[in-house]
């Protein structure tokens, strides 16, 4: 029989078929009542059958939200997926108007405290991230773990962050941007071009370089950098469950070997060198130096990678999206530019040609403050999904039931007029001596990180990253931003970054210095 005869056999169940065997087996059940089987009553069950499940949705959808703010009903079927599907920050907003809402199946959370109580809650609640991210990033990845085997192998980590690494870092770091400030300079367009998809670039072999030195080849960190925007675009708060090929899951599982066949051969060839008695130039070297020392255990080369791509996929979109931000509001609000400028300067005294370094970082309070309130006026992440484990008493008049996606969301701690005077300007000035958040007394609201166990691990190389682009770019780049009607809205990829994709035009600063 060939395929297309089988598939024409298929519709002989019609429905006086189907009711011959339905009927024969009725026949052989004596106990059951005799049903006439006609095609109507067959519609009528399936009707029964499926209206039953519509009404149980609805019911559980109600018992998990209680009292909860949020529409009474929700969409059949694809109401949990329906409002996620297209995140807008209006609605965002809108579910961050009270304390505590609910979205279809998910509760939102949007005081300081009730934040801090999830992020704090480990033992009733755990990162889920988005649900796609364990196929994407393989669910044996350590950014799985929780409790004390998470603890255990974040200490392991913690020695990529210590300041004499992030000095061998820097020295990395500055060469690249300057690369790329070549590249952006050599564009002979006379408009203004869209730059958010450069700054992306920017910080992805930023970050390959960073992590992986020169033991990624150009051509290969670029095929991640082209490549890592589908995992990007798989990122949604929900997938179509079934990673099916063509579809956004299976291709961010594609880009995934790419990354972490590169990464592990990098891990492999900086073990090598080092063994060699190489000097450490990278975060690779710097964890090899610590493995060969035995501070820390040994780690395979897939493990390792993993890891890397952990760090990927924590920064890259959060990254882009604050440099993106930083480039805009400085080009908006020249006299913010012309104070860093000044203090980069000063503390450079004529040297343009030397990196940056952590001395120098030090020296620049004010640099440091723009990079704060960028953090703060668009945090790029706006919050993170947590699953709860058991059931979350989260006040006194609500519990959030087990196995609930649970919203830690950090806009309005962020933009508290009591803590942030004016929170709906960019004022870095309110980061420095005499300003209203000087001095860190702010520290509760401060969410751009997160809190508890899963705190961004990542957050000083942040700062250093962040302050030595501003200061670098403000020292050697003069740019404009042609503002649009959709330069102030925002749109969400993942992260935040403006509607119009940030439309700037580079040119040189060297006739100025
Ligand atoms: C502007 C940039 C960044 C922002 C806003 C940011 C923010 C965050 C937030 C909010 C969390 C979740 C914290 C929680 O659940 O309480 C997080 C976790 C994490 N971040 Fe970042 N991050 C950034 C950059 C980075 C970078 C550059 C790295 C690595 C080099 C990194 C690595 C991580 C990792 C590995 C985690 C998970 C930690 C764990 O589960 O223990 N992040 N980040």
């Amino acid at each position: 029989m060939s395929h297309s005869s089988s598939y024409v056999a298929a519709p002989a169940s019609t429905p006086s078929q189907l009711h011959a065997a339905i009927g024969k087996l009725a026949a052989s059940l004596p106990e059951l009542p005799q049903v006439e089987w006609t095609a109507k009553t067959i519609a009528t069950s399936v009707l029964a059958v499926v209206v039953t499940l519509l009404i149980a949705e609805q019911a559980l959808w109600r018992s998990r939200k209680q009292q909860l703010p949020g529409h009474a009903w929700q969409i059949p079927v694809i109401g949990q997926f329906a409002e996620s599907l297209n995140p807008t920050m209006e609605a965002y907003k809108r579910s961050w108007s009270t304390p505590l809402a609910s979205v279809s199946f998910i509760v939102i959370a949007s005081t300081t405290d009730y934040a801090r109580k999830i992020l704090n809650s480990s033992t009733l609640a755990e990162p889920c991230l988005v649900r796609s991210a364990k196929q994407i990033l393989l669910p044996e990845n350590w950014v799985f773990l929780n409790g004390k085997v998470h603890n255990e192998y974040r200490k392991g980590l913690n020695v990529l962050f210590t300041p004499k690494a992030l000095e061998i870092y820097l020295r990395m770091q500055d060469q690249i941007y300057r690369d790329f400030f070549k590249q952006w300079l050599a564009d002979k367009n006379p408009n203004h071009q869209p730059y958010q998809m450069k700054f992306r670039d920017l910080n992805m072999i930023t970050s390959l370089r960073v992590f992986c030195g020169s033991y990624i080849a150009d051509a290969a960190a670029q095929e991640i950098s082209d490549k890592y925007w589908l995992i990007t675009q798989a990122l949604e708060l929900v997938n179509f469950p079934f990673a099916f090929p063509g579809t956004k899951v299976w291709n961010a599982c594609r880009a995934r070997e790419v990354a972490v066949k590169h990464l592990a051969a990098a891990a492999a060839a900086s073990k090598k060198a080092m063994r060699e008695g190489k000097e450490a130039d990278c975060l690779l070297d710097a964890w090899v130096e610590k493995i060969i020392a035995k501070e820390v255990r040994e780690y395979t080369d897939k493990e390792m990678a993993l890891v890397l791509l952990s760090f990927i996929f924590a920064s890259q979109d959060a990254m882009s999206s604050s440099i993106t931000f930083a480039f805009q509001l400085l080009a908006d609000h020249p006299e913010v530019l012309a104070k860093v400028r000044e203090e980069q300067a000063r503390v450079r005294a004529g040297d343009h040609d030397s990196p940056m370094s952590l001395a120098w970082l030090e020296q620049m309070p004010y640099t440091n403050a723009v990079t704060k309130e960028v953090l703060r006026y668009r945090p790029p992440v706006i919050m993170v999904p947590y699953l709860t484990k058991k059931p979350f008493p989260i006040n006194d008049e609500y519990t959030v039931p087990k196995g609930t996606m649970l919203i830690p969301s950090f806009w309005n701690s962020l933009h508290d007029p009591e803590v942030y005077p004016d929170p709906e300007d960019f004022i870095p000035e309110r980061w420095m001596p005499g300003g209203a958040n000087h001095g860190g007394g702010d520290s509760k609201n401060w969410l751009v990180f997160g809190a508890g166990a899963h705190k961004c691990i990542g957050q000083n190389y942040v700062y250093m990253h962040m302050s030595a682009v501003i200061g670098t770019a403000a020292t050697l780049l003069s740019w404009s931003h042609e503002r649009t009607p959709e330069s102030d809205e925002i749109q969400i990829i993942a992260t935040l970054f403006p509607k119009d994709q940030c439309r700037l035009k580079f040119w040189s600063r060297e006739q100025e210095l």
